[in-house]
C-alpha cells in the first residue's frame, strides 16, 4: 500500500498580512517555516518516493524542509535546455533519492485583480457575501482571474497524466501546493460536489494522507 500526502505550503508572509497571493512569488513567514518544520518531523518516519510542488516559492519552501527531515536525497528537476538530458530521464533515479517536479499546473488560483489586496479591505469595498463567493464559490471568477473551476480544470489533468502514474507505481507521493490547487485535488479524489466545496478549508503546514489501494484513495483522518 502507498501513499499519496498533500501539503499546503506553511503560512506566507500575505497570509499572515491576510492579502490577496494567487500568483504573487510571495515567501514564508517566519510562522510558516516553523509549520512546514513540523510537517517534516511528522513525515520523517515516512519514506517520500517523489514529489510534486508549483512554481512558487512558498510551496517550494515547504517542500524542501519537508525532504531535509528525509532520507532519500531530493533531486530539483529543473528544465533548462542544458540539462535536459538529466532532467527528462528520472529512471536514472535510483532508490536514494526522490525526484522534484515543479509545475505551474500546481500554482494557486490566478487571483486577478485582487492579488495584492487586503481580504478585509476587499469586504469593505465590495460586501463579505461578494468575497466569499469570489473566494470560496466554484464557478465564479474573481474580477480578472480564475475561479476554482478554471483552477481545477489545469489542476487536474497534471494530476491524471503526470501524478496518477506515479500512485500507480506504488511510489509514495507527496505534493507541497496552494489552498486552491490542492482544493481542485480533494475535490477530485473525494469527488466534493460544486456545492459542498466552499466548505472545505485546508490548514497550512497539515499533511492530509490518502491510501491508495487499487486505484482508490482512502482518507486517513
Ligand atoms: O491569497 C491566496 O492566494 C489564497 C490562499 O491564501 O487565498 P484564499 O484563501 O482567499 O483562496
Amino acid at each position: 500500500m502507498n501513499y499519496l500526502i498533500l501539503v499546503r505550503h506553511g503560512q506566507s508572509r500575505w497570509n499572515l498580512e491576510n492579502r490577496f497571493a494567487g500568483w504573487v512569488d510571495v515567501p514564508l513567514s517566519e510562522k510558516g517555516i516553523q509549520e512546514a518544520m513540523d510537517c517534516a518531523e511528522e513525515l520523517a518516519d515516512m519514506q517520500l518516493d517523489v514529489a510534486f510542488t508549483s512554481k512558487l516559492s512558498r510551496a517550494q519552501e515547504t517542500l524542501f524542509l519537508i525532504l531535509a527531515k528525509q532520507k532519500k536525497t531530493g533531486i530539483f528537476l529543473h528544465e533548462s535546455k542544458k540539462r535536459d538530458e538529466w532532467s527528462y530521464h528520472p529512471e536514472r533515479f535510483d532508490d536514494s533519492e526522490i525526484p522534484i517536479y515543479s509545475d505551474e499546473h500546481l500554482n494557486e488560483r490566478y487571483y486577478g485583480k485582487l492579488q495584492g489586496q487586503n481580504k478585509q479591505e476587499a469586504k469593505t469595498v465590495y460586501g463579505e457575501e461578494q468575497v466569499f463567493i469570489w473566494r470560496r464559490s466554484y464557478d465564479v471568477q474573481p474580477p480578472g482571474g480564475e475561479s476554482l473551476k478554471d483552477t481545477y480544470e489545469r489542476t487536474i489533468p497534471y494530476f491524471e497524466e503526470k501524478i496518477m502514474p506515479e500512485l500507480e507505481a506504488g511510489k509514495n507521493v507527496v505534493i507541497a501546493a496552494h489552498g486552491n490547487s490542492l482544493r481542485s485535488v480533494v475535490k477530485y479524489i473525494e469527488n466534493i460536489s460544486d456545492e459542498d466545496i466552499p466548505k472545505l478549508e485546508l490548514a497550512t503546514g497539515k499533511p492530509l494522507y490518502y491510501q491508495f489501494v487499487k486505484g482508490k484513495f482512502i482518507k486517513e483522518e
